[in-house]
């Protein structure tokens, strides 16, 4: 997930930017293509910025494809990009790294690596998801989770405060969420086999799949030099929902699950929609030849 700038992001007219003025900014995972827009735009004192290739850590941004991003998005019509269909969550993002940032001290002054955290974060998800949920511990299980889920954002606060991020850290980091992802899922999936809930136990997998299609189609996305950082769940609102949901339910809290569940089936559904759309407007803009292959020059 990537920072957004500040300000409300306003669709600007790109087409008035020259590449020259261009410039990707880095330091943070979003690269924000900044111009300075004439005409109406200029004149109304919206913010000219863009998020483009919002994904891209600035250790795996090349200025070449930053540019090819930015060249893509300079040649949609400014009418047809959305620039801010993200979801709300990513605003906790400085408060939880504040929070988070005392701790990351701690572990580096300790010799651990992000990459280290990472991986034990996954680990904790996973076996607790595979432990807990198929024994029906739902609220057990929930928050052991929920302490090594907030390790994805540990390790980025780490990567960020040691200056040790890196392409395979954020390969890794992406990567490896897709696996707990997979179990949280998987643990619910088999609980509900278990427990003879045959509808829920489609829902459920019906969640995991949504999801990583939700992840799949952006990363698929901006592996052709495109941007894809728009949704309504995205995988902060989709932990927040099945976990709540799930929580809840294992305190005995009735329909909670069931009712959170069919809302994330709903949502993930709905953001695949979106990005779909959203790549589909920049594609229909673009000549095909500008559209770059991973490994292509
Ligand atoms: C009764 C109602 C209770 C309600 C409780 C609600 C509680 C909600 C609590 C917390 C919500 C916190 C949400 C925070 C959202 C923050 C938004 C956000 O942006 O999150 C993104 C993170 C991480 O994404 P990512 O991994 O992409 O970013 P990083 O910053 O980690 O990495 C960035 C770059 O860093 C580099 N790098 C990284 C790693 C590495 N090894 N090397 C590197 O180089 C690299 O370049 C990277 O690209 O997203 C998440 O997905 C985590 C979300 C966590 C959500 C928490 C869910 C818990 C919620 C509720 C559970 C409560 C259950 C209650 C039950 C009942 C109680 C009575
Ligand atoms: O696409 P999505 O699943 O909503 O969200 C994604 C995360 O799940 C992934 O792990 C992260 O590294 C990406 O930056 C992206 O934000
Ligand atoms: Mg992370």
């Amino acid at each position: 997930m990537s920072a957004l700038p500040a300000a409300p992001a306003v669709p600007v007219a790109l087409s008035a930017m020259s590449p020259s003025r261009v410039v990707a900014e880095t330091g943070r995972k979003g690269a924000v293509v900044r111009g300075r827009a004439s005409g109406p735009a200029a004149a109304s004192g919206h913010r000219k910025d863009a998020v483009c290739s919002p994904n891209t850590h600035v250790a795996n941004i090349t200025r070449g494809r930053a540019r090819s991003a930015c060249e893509a998005l300079r040649r949609a019509p400014a009418s047809r990009v959305a620039y801010d269909q993200s979801a709300m969550l990513k605003l906790l993002r400085p408060a939880v790294t504040r929070i988070l940032t005392p701790l990351g001290r701690v572990l580096v002054s300790r010799g651990i690596g992000p990459n280290a955290v990472t991986a034990a974060g996954t680990l904790g998800t996973a076996a607790a998801a595979l432990f807990f949920y198929p024994r029906g511990q739902l609220f057990a299980g929930t928050m052991v989770i929920t302490f090594f889920v907030l390790a994805d954002l540990l390790d980025g606060v780490m990567a960020r405060m040691t200056g040790e991020g890196s392409t395979w850290g954020a390969f890794l980091d992406s990567t490896l969420d897709r696996v707990g992802d997979a179990a949280i899922f998987s643990g619910l999936v088999l609980w509900f086999i278990v427990s003879e809930e045959r509808v829920l136990a489609g829902v459920a997998l019906f969640c995991l799949v949504s999801g990583a299609l939700v992840s799949y189609v952006k990363a698929r996305a901006e592996g052709l030099g495109l941007t894809c950082d728009v949704g309504l769940a995205e995988r902060p609102e989709r932990l927040v929902v099945g976990l709540v949901a799930t929580g809840l339910s294992g305190l005995g809290v009735p329909y909670i699950l069931p009712a959170g569940l069919w809302l994330l089936a709903a949502a993930s559904a709905v953001t695949v929609g979106q990005r779909l759309l959203h790549v589909h407007r920049q594609t229909s803009s673009v000549p095909p030849r500008t559209l770059r292959r991973p490994g292509e020059p």
